[in-house]
């Protein structure tokens, strides 16, 4: 492995992960890690997160070849700046924040003189926090790497090396298309859990406790997404903001299609829309990109996503 230590910044669901990941996989390489919550740094010091738990993040940056940010979307910039005079001058600087553009535009602004490349990993659970971090996380996920242009290649090449090394298939895109992409396939799905388990929780002639009681089906799906921390969330709509208004856009001229079918009876619309998901959700499975892989089931880590 081409990075001797690794140090990360916010030790929860994605820092401690990688730190659990580096110190399984990549055992020849340190890692050092600082949270600003007190609570936080304490826990990760109690689950052994990294092998050093900092006081400060000057102090988890020293010596550090690969810097991994992994705090809230909103707040890459400050971190960044906190570290910014401690930094070794050769360090890679990352972070694993789910919108990449702004997350980009805020590193390297607060980081000029840095080479810094952005990643993703595509692999996350409804938990948050110190203790919701495990080894195998990444395993089997993509990690989506958006380098800038005329990246240096041999930086690149060893950010592919570490992501592969934790266990994940790496993927390099540019960053707009990939705030486009995911604004589909994982914030807007985000954001109508949010929005269907509020409505139900509203209607007046539905009580909470039938909510919960009769959440057993497709419901309970969304409960367990609309459960996914606020902070987090709320950071990615306001940074990814102009590729989610565009898939919204679009998003709610379908949904109108739809209610129009329902309205003026159109089994035939309904059925061709309903056949053509369900053969998308088909294929996935064949490819073996469902999410029941063998080690992502009850009962195999504490804190992952459960099959409800
Ligand atoms: N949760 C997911 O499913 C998921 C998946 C992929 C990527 N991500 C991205 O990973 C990043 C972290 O998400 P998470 O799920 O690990 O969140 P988390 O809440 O579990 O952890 C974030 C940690 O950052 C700490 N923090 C906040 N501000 C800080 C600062 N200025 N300096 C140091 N620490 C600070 C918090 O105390 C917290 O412990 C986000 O940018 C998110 O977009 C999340
Ligand atoms: O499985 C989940 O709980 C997730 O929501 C993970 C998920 C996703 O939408 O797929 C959430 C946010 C990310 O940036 C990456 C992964």
């Amino acid at each position: 492995m081409s990075f001797e230590k690794v140090a990360i910044i916010g030790l929860g669901l994605q820092g401690g992960s990688i730190g659990l990941a580096t110190q399984e996989f990549l055992p020849e390489v340190q890692t050092s890690g600082f949270d600003l919550d007190p609570a936080t740094r304490a826990r990760a010091a109690d689950r052994g997160l990294v092998h050093q738990v900092c006081e400060t993040a000057a102090e988890a940056v020293r010596d550090a070849d690969l810097v991994i940010f992994c705090v809230p979307p909103g707040v890459m910039g400050e971190a960044a700046l906190d570290v910014r005079d401690a930094l070794r001058k050769d360090a890679l600087i990352s972070d694993v924040g789910s919108c990449k553009q702004s997350i980009a535009a805020a590193l390297r602004e607060a980081l000029p003189d840095h080479y810094v490349i952005p990643a993703h990993p595509v692999a996350g659970t409804e938990n948050s926090g110190p203790d919701a971090g495990f080894a195998h996380l990444f395993r089997n996920r993509w990690c989506i790497v958006t380098p800038p242009e005329h990246t240096d290649l041999v930086k690149l090449s060893q950010l592919v090396e570490f992501w592969e090394a934790l266990g994940a298939n790496v993927e390099i895109m540019d960053a707009q298309h990939h705030d486009l992409v995911l604004a589909v396939t994982s914030h807007l799905p985000h954001l109508i859990a949010y929005t269907i388990v509020g409505t139900a929780s509203d209607l007046e002639d539905v009580t909470q406790s039938e909510v919960i009681k009769y959440s057993a089906g497709g419901f309970r799906d969304f409960t367990r997404i609309a459960a996914s921390d606020p902070t987090m969330w709320r950071d990615v709509f306001l940074t990814n903001k102009e590729a989610v208004l565009t898939m919204l856009q679009r998003f709610t001229e379908d949904l109108t299609a739809l209610q129009r079918a329902i309205r003026v009876g159109d089994g035939d619309a309904l059925f061709e829309q309903f056949a053509r998901t369900r053969a998308i959700r088909r294929s996935i499975i064949q490819e073996g990109q469902d999410d029941s892989r063998p080690d992502f089931g009850r009962g195999d880590h504490e804190n992952g996503t459960k099959k409800i």
